[in-house]
């Protein structure tokens, strides 16, 4: 049995001050990209949490050193040569399942992945079948999941690869962060239904951009990495602005205020969204000097919103929906049944728990507002519901929450934040 967290329930306003550990999906890219680097690259203010932590340890299995010094992390890239046979834990992180292959690929033995059990189920089996068209050996049994091993020879002949990148960006943007050193580089083209989550995609751009890498995207279904060295690059990780959401949801459910510290004005962090979400809900959204502060009204509108692009938003997005005035709808997020958990089932379990209306779509969720009551809320280990339980317990007395901890897969000591940022 997990344990239970008395969630903080308030009848007043929220008026707080955060400041946000950093960005997962930044910190896994800079790790990634400084081990496949010409010489080593520093990273400030990364996030330190267990999806980042497995990507350390992913990295050093491969043969790349990260030391950290405070609050910098410093990567030495993969040294050349035959390496013993290893096996990587990813855990349940999609960034380490899915971006560490093709890494693994371009070293000389055999990579082993696996995982938590969850992470057996997620989609795997486009990262396998785009490394086999590319020239690599992939042992899985026919599984199509993990446990699969990567046999790389240490280099990796690349070239053209289609797939199909609608159950997550991920597939994508692992090829493109690995695919400037092999040896023909990558020319990926997708085919089917849209890809999701692409401020991620355009995340990988503008990391790779960085780093002296030319990637051409000017085709629609098309990206190109032409095959040449990475370059070593010291980054400032931003704040995680998909983790801010929990905050700003926090101070919508009390007609609260928050100040965000630190919001980057341009960035191609999904979380940017949040702006724009706060705002349909009814909110005042304001940048005051490098700060982001929502001010919220006493009642929050029904929304109506695509969310393929930030799907990693919408569990906390339907926690503030579920307690608006009016009905909300968020569609385009098909590829959340493939995440921690089936968010979308997850989410209309949970908030019908409360006495919530919650109808299921195939790519989304109508949420009807309803006077909710205090449960126990299950996170199936996915940090985000946890962050959607504290929200709908802020506002609903008497609402426990299962395994608060799980959190740490992107905010470690997020608990701890939520009680500070309420009281
Ligand atoms: O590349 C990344 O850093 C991520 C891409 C997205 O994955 P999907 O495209 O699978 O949704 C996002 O949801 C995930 O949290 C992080
Ligand atoms: C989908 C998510 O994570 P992952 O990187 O494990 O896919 C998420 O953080 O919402």
């Amino acid at each position: 049995m997990s344990s239970l967290w008395a969630a903080p329930f308030r009848t007043d306003p929220v008026d707080a001050t955060v400041s946000l550990p950093g960005s997962k999906s930044q910190t896994n890219r800079a790790l990634v990209l400084s081990a496949l680097a010409e010489g080593p690259s520093r990273l400030s203010r990364p996030l330190e949490s267990r999806d980042t932590l497995l990507m350390a340890d992913a990295l050093r299995a491969l043969g790349a050193t990260v030391t950290a010094d405070g609050d910098v992390w410093t990567v030495e890239p993969l040294a050349p040569g035959a390496r013993d046979a290893v096996t990587i834990d990813v855990g349940l992180a999609g960034t380490v399942m899915r971006f560490v292959p093709p890494v693994a690929a371009l070293v000389d033995g055999p990579v082993t992945f696996d995982g938590d059990l969850r992470a057996r189920e997620r989609p795997m089996a486009t990262t396998i079948t785009s490394l086999r068209s590319l020239g690599v050996r992939v042992d899985d049994d026919g599984r199509a999941t993990m446990p699969f091993t990567v046999a790389g020879v240490g280099h990796v002949a690349g070239g053209t690869v289609t797939i199909d990148a609608s159950a997550s960006s991920q597939f994508l943007s692992a090829l493109l962060l690995a695919g400037a050193r092999y040896e023909a580089g990558v020319d990926v083209r997708h085919d089917g239904p849209p890809v999701p989550s692409m401020p991620h995609v355009a995340m990988t751009l503008t990391e790779l951009r960085r780093r002296g890498v030319t990637v051409d995207d000017s085709a629609p279904g098309r990206w190109t990495v032409a095959p040449g060295p990475v370059a070593a690059y010291d980054t400032a990780i931003e704040p995680d602005l998909s983790n801010a959401g929990a905050f700003i949801a926090g101070a919508l459910v009390t007609a609260g205020r928050v100040r965000v510290q630190h919001w980057p004005r341009t960035t191609d962090q999904a979380g940017d969204r949040w702006r724009e979400i706060a705002t349909a809900f009814g909110a005042d959204v304001t940048f005051e000097g490098d700060d982001l502060v929502v001010s919220a009204p006493r009642d929050l509108r029904g929304i109506t919103l695509d969310l393929r692009d930030e799907g990693e938003l919408t569990p906390v997005v339907a926690a503030v929906a579920a307690l608006a005035t009016e009905p909300s709808r968020l569609t385009g997020i098909a590829h959340l049944r493939g995440h921690e958990t089936d968010r979308l089932a997850a989410l209309s379990t949970e908030i019908t728990r409360m006495g919530g209306a919650v109808d299921q779509l195939d790519d989304g969720l109508v949420i009807t507002p309803r006077p909710l009551h205090g449960a126990a809320l299950e996170t199936y280990e996915d940090h985000r519901m946890a962050h959607a339980a504290a929200v709908l317990g802020l506002a609903v007395k008497d609402t426990q929450v299962h395994d608060i901890a799980t959190t740490a897969k992107t905010y470690p000591g997020f608990a701890q934040a939520w009680e500070r940022f309420v009281s």
